[in-house]
């Protein structure tokens, strides 16, 4: 969908008239951010929103959608006459005054912290005399490490930080490495595993190009993949165990089947004491929370580390959405704002439509306001006699569904209850085969509590194995068990929302 309507081809959909009352501005732009929504649905959004459900879908399909009407607007302007283009500025003044409201929790409750910044300083400055131009400054935040903030007000459009190709890191410094030539007749390992082993010896090279960001880099990254016992113990029986559990098992593997004998075989590069378990952890760690996908002025798209971009932290709901292609006119990659950002606000960027399991997995943190990407996964083993559901749609066939917080739905009254139509609608039809527009109006009450009650013999289990939440002093706890308790805490409060949504759907059906 989003191929078919960019922004030459959607700007064809909208005619504006040349007058138009306030009121009818406000329709067409209505009808405007409309379909910018549908036009940047991912499946996520498709699979929980409604029949009649023009949104907002979440802050950052809205913020996509903003961004694209903005964009289809300037276009118009160009080539409107003079009536038009009075109702076109109208309705981008609209738009731009939305996207300055468009909330940011993060900013809120991030605290500043005071620190010595001595080689934050020495990056900002290598990065200066290698070429990257930037308005914002280092900062540091409780919990959240380093993060960079605007050094004046910026704009939608504005670049907040420009990084020449030159300082990025990528296979293309690795395939002039010698560590390249020794490794390249081999099948088993990949590029981006040789430009992991390469970063290892990088860290540890005293005459590296790239010395000082290195040395600014964390000395511990504190992801899921390096949890203690006490907090996988705090994990077990949800599924981000079993997702941490095959992460550090399949890096364990890959570790044993590359050392020693990479050590032996090329003992001037790979070097004993330098490509140990804990340095290898450490640099999948640094790939891991650190790397950007980016399309190289080459065409290739590659993982890269970015020099200061680095130390952006992530949003659910961020400054900057759009980047990732190098500019081949300035030979650099560009990190435009998709929102303002005021003089000393912190300036997030988006790591990826992620859930809070990926996010610990491989980052080490739970992002602050709602994620509408933590959804649990929820099979239905509804096998049946076809014959019985010839009327089942295509939608209602689908096995494989799931739910999120409901406080998310914006409906909470029949005939969905705050729950996914598309799982209501399966569960209805799976309990139900022959209902249709005929049915009386107790046959389909009837039919509602099946769906409840069904969903309610799933979740209250499900709620029960989560167990009571800790009463313990969080603040003495180790990071990796503070997180551990703080995403078994989010699991408890979604599978809470489905269970009082469900009850509560029941009482209506009573009352
Ligand atoms: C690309 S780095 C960003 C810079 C990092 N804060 C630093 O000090 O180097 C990614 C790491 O920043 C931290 N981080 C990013 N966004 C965060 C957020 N919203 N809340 C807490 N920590 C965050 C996590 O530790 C993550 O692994």
């Amino acid at each position: 969908m989003q191929r078919i309507l960019d922004s030459r081809n959607l700007s064809c959909l909208f005619q504006v008239p040349t007058s138009c009352s306030a009121a009818d501005t406000f329709k067409i732009l209505d009808t405007m951010i409309e379909t910018a929504r549908v036009a940047h649905m991912d499946e996520l959004e498709l699979y929980f929103s409604g029949d009649n459900d023009f949104g907002p879908l979440s802050s950052r399909n809205e913020l996509e959608s903003l961004n694209l009407l903005l964009k289809i607007l300037n276009t118009l302007l160009l080539s409107a006459n003079d009536g038009a283009a009075g109702v076109l500025q109208v309705i981008r003044d609209e738009v731009l005054i939305r996207l300055r409201s468009t909330e940011l929790e993060d900013n809120g409750q991030m605290v500043v912290q005071m620190q010595d910044q001595h080689m934050e300083d020495s990056l900002l400055k290598w990065g200066k005399e290698h070429g990257v131009k930037t308005k914002l400054q280092i900062a540091f935040f409780e919990g959240a490490g380093r993060g960079m903030v605007a050094s004046e007000n910026m704009n939608v459009g504005d670049i907040g930080l420009e990084i020449p190709e030159s300082a990025i890191i990528s296979e293309e410094l690795l395939c002039q490495s010698d560590m390249f030539l020794a490794l390249k007749g081999l099948d088993s390992i990949t590029t981006e595993t040789m430009l992991l082993l390469w970063s290892i010896r990088e860290r540890n090279n005293p005459s590296s190009n790239f010395k000082i960001y290195f040395e600014a880099l964390p000395k511990n990254f504190n992801t899921g993949l390096s949890f203690g016992i006490d907090a996988l113990a705090a994990l077990e029986g949800t599924l981000l165990f079993d997702e941490l559990m095959q992460a550090r098992q399949h890096l364990r593997q890959q570790y044993d089947e590359l050392f020693p004998i990479l050590c032996i075989n090329y003992p001037d590069i790979f070097k004993q004491d330098v490509y140990t378990w804990d340095n290898f952890l450490w640099a999948c760690e640094l790939w891991y929370s650190n790397s950007m996908m980016v399309v190289l002025s080459s065409g290739k798209l590659a993982t890269c580390l970015i020099p200061i971009a680095g130390l952006l932290n992530h949003s659910v709901s961020p400054h900057i959405l759009n980047y990732g292609r190098v500019d081949k006119a300035t030979n650099s990659l560009k990190f435009p704002l998709s929102r303002p950002c005021k003089a000393g606000e912190q300036c997030f960027l988006s790591y990826g439509k992620h859930p809070g399991s990926h996010l610990i997995t491989f980052y080490g943190f739970l992002p602050r306001g709602d994620n509408p990407y933590d959804v649990i996964p929820l099979d239905l083993d509804t096998s049946m006699d076809e014959e019985d559901c010839s009327s089942m749609s295509v939608t209602t066939s689908q096995t494989s569904h799931m739910v999120r917080g409901t406080w998310l739905s914006r409906f909470g009254g029949p005939p969905t209850y705050g729950l996914p139509q598309r799982l209501v609608s399966h569960l209805r039809a799976v309990l139900n085969c022959g209902q249709n527009e005929s049915t009386p109006k107790a046959d389909i009450k009837e039919n509602d509590r099946m769906v409840l009650e069904t969903l309610l013999s799933i979740f209250t289990p499900m709620l029960e194995g989560l167990g009571e939440p800790h009463d313990f002093d969080r603040g003495n706890a180790c990071w990796d068990v503070k997180l551990a308790l703080d995403y078994k805490d989010l699991q408890r409060r979604i599978v809470l929302s489905i269970v009082t949504s469900c009850t509560s759907g029941l009482a209506m059906l009573d009352s």
